[in-house]
């Protein structure tokens, strides 16, 4: 974010943007899924752990639902101070909701899931580093490990669908976050979504493709097995297992 002529420098050159404000419909717990618990903890607390060992002076922004003390709650003992604002309707609103938030003259800024709960620092610090080395946009990936196909409805009665091609998947990834960016390059392309038709905007699934579509390169580093996103419950699951075990990727 540009600063005004005279305008002292933020007091962090980085901001991470950690979203909460989701509901976890599919998760199927009936409360707001950063406070569902994993190995006796929130979700919130393992994902605002991570982000503060890999990120320990950036500025933090929590997006919550609105009203929920709870949240607030552990926000307010955590020791990465974070800031706390409400969220909107899509994870693209409370994304905007957490740009808001930036100090004038933020650098970097990383937009994080607080679904990804288990995200260890090591990928904090990738994207950290590339943004560093002069990357305007980065995201976290994995090799597709299945076979992709490309199906198209089935109309004879057979199935539920008729294979049309087999993808290459030595060029295909999976995303993850934190997704890092130039923060005025990433305030800039949300501004712009925010008077597209809701039908438009619900198809940007990721901020990186946002600036994707601006022609700004995006960069990949490697993710994590441990950033996967809880969203239904085998997610969880797995993510307690993986916790039970101490299990530890390459990263
Ligand atoms: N309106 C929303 C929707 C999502 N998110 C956040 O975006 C991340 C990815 O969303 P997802 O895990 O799919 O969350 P939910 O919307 O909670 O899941 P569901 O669709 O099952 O309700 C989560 O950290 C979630 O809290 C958010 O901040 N605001
Ligand atoms: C941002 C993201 O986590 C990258 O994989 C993902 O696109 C979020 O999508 P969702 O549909 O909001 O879960």
């Amino acid at each position: 974010m540009p600063t005004e002529q005279g305008t002292p420098p933020p007091a962090h050159r980085t901001a991470v943007i950690l979203v909460a404000a989701g509901s976890g419909t599919r998760l199927g717990y009936g409360i707001p899924k950063a406070l569902v618990p994993l190995a006796g903890r929130s979700l919130l607390e393992h994902a605002l752990d991570g982000l503060a060992t890999g990120c320990p002076d950036a500025r933090v922004i929590v997006v919550l639902p609105e009203g929920n003390a709870e949240l607030e709650g552990i926000c307010s003992r955590h020791r990465s101070r974070p800031v706390t604002c409400t969220g909107g309707a899509t994870r693209n609103d409370s994304v905007r909701a957490g740009l808001a938030r930036l100090e004038p003259g933020t650098e970097f800024v990383l937009v994080h899931d607080a679904a990804r709960a288990l995200t260890p620092p090591a990928v904090f610090e990738r994207v950290a580093d590339a943004l560093s080395a002069g990357a305007e946009a980065v995201i976290p990936v994995l090799p597709v490990i299945d076979t992709i196909k490309s199906v198209q409805p089935a109309s004879a009665g057979i199935g539920e669908g008729i294979v049309s091609s087999t993808v290459d998947r030595a060029v295909l990834r999976a995303v993850q976050t934190p997704q890092g960016f130039n923060a005025a390059s990433l305030a800039a392309a949300h501004a712009a979504v925010s008077s597209w038709k809701p039908e438009r905007a619900e198809k940007v699934t990721d901020d990186a493709m946002l600036m994707e579509m601006n022609g700004i390169t995006v960069f990949t580093v490697h993710g994590s097995a441990l950033g996967l996103k809880v969203t239904t419950k085998m997610d969880l699951l797995l993510a307690e297992a993986l916790v039970a075990n101490g299990y530890e990727d390459e990263a």
